[in-house]
Order: structure tokens, then sequence, then C-alpha cells
């Protein structure tokens, strides 16, 4: 009998320290809204099914459905990334990095590229699948792809582990960065924890993207030191004004990318990377030594123009490459000449 009542307060205890954390999460969010961050970390009428203990039913209703793919994508992370917590708390991942391959320096490649063909430096991406344009590649090899990607003259590459969304997985970056493929590595995830961090360094990444529309200027700040500590590089990705003067005030950012992709609509439009590109907030980038990546809808050799005479000095490409039968002869395409030797 004593042995129950041990378990029970046991259990309530743990029950207690997740209501904790979550109310942890309740001000996290009062804390983005203040900063324009549409996008909630968690429901906000109640703690998603793992933390309601043995009553695992939620009455459904308006609030705790997500307002665009952007905010379910998080609500989901949120629950993916506490239950991989549980399985490998904070100090075994640190042990872990010790065997963990060693960094390779992601914005140097991207200079060097730069440097090299006076074209932007080309993150090529590792992509099955995303929820606006449905599956890209039905014979997806992420190795061949890296490969046939290097041999295209990608400076780097990402590669999407998120599974739900756009079925990827670590094991794709673990198997890219096992295969003998050079090229610096970008864990293209939507991190909210920095445990996510630490876990994309032990599966082989140079590199992680950090989103404003989710993270709070103080997470960026955190998780750039991180990063730093571990060596990574950072790409901080924005796709508004609003965002983009956040990431500017924040010291030691060295790469922000522009993403010309709404993430809650999933509208494209290019001239998105020339217009937060402009006046003060050019001069800011520029006096600061901060790499520019555009991202997302980049079809023709007339889009990289485009980009490049804004002023970016790296790419970031999906789509156009992913999909085509030969994704070497997809790059040397889409920049209009031969960009790998
Ligand atoms: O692409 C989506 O549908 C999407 C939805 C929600 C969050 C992120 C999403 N995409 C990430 C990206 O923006 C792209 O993978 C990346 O920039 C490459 O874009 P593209 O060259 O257009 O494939």
């Amino acid at each position: 009998m004593s042995e129950i009542k041990e378990v029970a307060a046991e259990v309530s205890e743990k029950d207690a320290l997740k209501v904790k954390e979550w109310e942890v999460g309740m001000l996290q969010d009062e804390v983005a809204a203040s900063q324009g961050i549409r996008i909630r970390r968690r429901p906000p009428t109640g703690p998603p099914l793992h933390y309601v203990g043995p009553f695992e039913f939620r009455i459904q209703n308006e609030g705790n459905t997500p307002r665009n793919i952007l905010e379910e994508i998080v609500w989901h992370k949120d629950v993916e990334v506490a239950q991989m917590k549980e399985k490998m708390p904070l100090p075994s991942l640190k042990r872990a990095l010790d065997n963990a391959p060693p960094v390779r320096d992601f914005l140097g490649a991207l200079k060097a590229a730069n440097a090299r063909t006076g074209l932007p430096g080309l993150i090529a991406e590792v992509k099955k699948a995303s929820p606006s344009r449905g599956v890209l590649r039905e014979n997806f090899d992420p190795v061949e792809i890296a490969k046939a990607y290097e041999k295209g003259g990608a400076a780097c590459l990402s590669v999407l582990t998120d599974q739900k969304y756009f079925q990827g997985g670590f094991e794709n970056l673990e198997k890219i960065r096992n295969s003998g493929v050079q090229c610096p590595l970008l864990c293209k995830e939507f991190v909210i924890d920095a445990w996510q961090i630490y876990y994309a360094r032990t599966k082989g990444a140079d590199a992680i993207l950090l989103v404003a529309a989710i993270l709070p200027d103080l997470d960026i700040r955190y998780m750039t030191k991180i990063c730093k500590l571990l060596g990574l590089t950072a790409l901080v990705e924005v796709h508004d004004e609003k965002e983009m003067d956040r990431v500017l005030g924040i010291e030691g950012i060295e790469l922000i990318g522009i993403n010309n992709r709404n993430l809650e609509t999933f509208e494209v439009d290019i001239s998105n990377t020339r217009n937060l590109l402009q006046g003060e907030r050019w001069q800011k980038i520029q006096e600061k030594g901060i790499i520019v990546v555009g991202e997302s809808g980049l079809f023709t050799p007339s889009d990289i123009a485009y980009v490049q005479e804004a002023g970016v000095k790296a790419v970031l490409v999906g789509e156009s490459i992913v999909k085509q039968s030969d994704p070497t002869k997809g790059i040397t395409e889409l920049f209009g000449k031969d960009i790998s030797c």
C-alpha cells in the first residue's frame, strides 16, 4: 500500500513540474506577442495531450485549432521535442557531442563560393515534400541527391529533418554526413528549444535554422550563443520588416535568410528580398558585415540575378533543383552556367 502512495506522490510531483513548464510556456507566448510574433507555442486553452496525465482526452474548441500551418507545425514540434527530451535528456546529449563529427565552416563555404564564382553561394535543399507543394520527388534518395548537388557546385546543403510535414528526418542528415559529401550541412528544422541544437550537432549538422517568426528575441540571443559554443553557424530567417528589425537589433548575428515565402499563407514573392534590403536596413547589414541569403521561389537565372542585385551573397533553393531528374544539371540551369569549377 505504501508503495502505491510513493508512486502516486512521484507521479503528482512529475505532473506539478509539467504544469510549471506549462505556465512558463504561457508567459513565453505573452512575451512573443509583445514582439509581434503571431505564432503561439502551444494551444492556448489547455495543455497538449501528453501533459494531462491519466485523463487522455481534451475537449476540442476553437482555441485549440492552429491558426495556420506554421502554428500547427510548432504545436506538433512542441510535443515531439518534449518526447525526444524525455528519451534523451540534455546531459546524455551533451556526452554524445564527443562522438559528433568535426564542425565544418558553413559561412566560410558560402563566402568562398561567392568569391570563386561571382554568383551567390548555393545552399541546395534536400527536401522530399513540403506543406505548400506536396511531394516534390517520389524517388527520393537523400545521399544520391546530396552527391548530385555537390557535383553541381553547391557550396552547402540544407537537409529537412522534420518528418511529419516534410517527410524528412535526422537519419538523412546523418547519412549524408557519413557519405563522404564535403559540403557543410544546414539542419532545416523548426527549432523551439535549445535541446534541438545539441541534437542536430550530434547528428552532424554544421549550421542550424532559427526562424524569427517563431522565436522571441531572447531565444534567438540565447540560441545563437549556444550555436557559437558548439561551432555551428546560425542562419536566422526573417520574412518581414518587423522580423528583420528585431534580428538586426541582436548582437552577434552573421547570417540572415530572407524567406520569400510567407510561412503562414504560402504566398511566394521574390521582391520580398529586395524590399527588406533597402535604406537603413541595408546600411546596418553592411556595417555589421552580415551575409544575406535569399530563400524560396528561385527558379531561373534571372531570379538569381534579381536577388543578387538586391544584395544577397547566397541563395537557398529547394523545389527548382530537387524536382529535376538530374539535380546536377538542375543547378547549371538555375544559374545559367556551370558553377562547379
Ligand atoms: O515550403 C513550405 O510549404 C513551408 C511551409 C511551412 C514552413 C516552411 C516551409 N518551407 C520552408 C522553405 O521556405 C523552403 O523549404 C526553402 O526556403 C526552399 O524553398 P523553395 O526553393 O521554394 O523550395
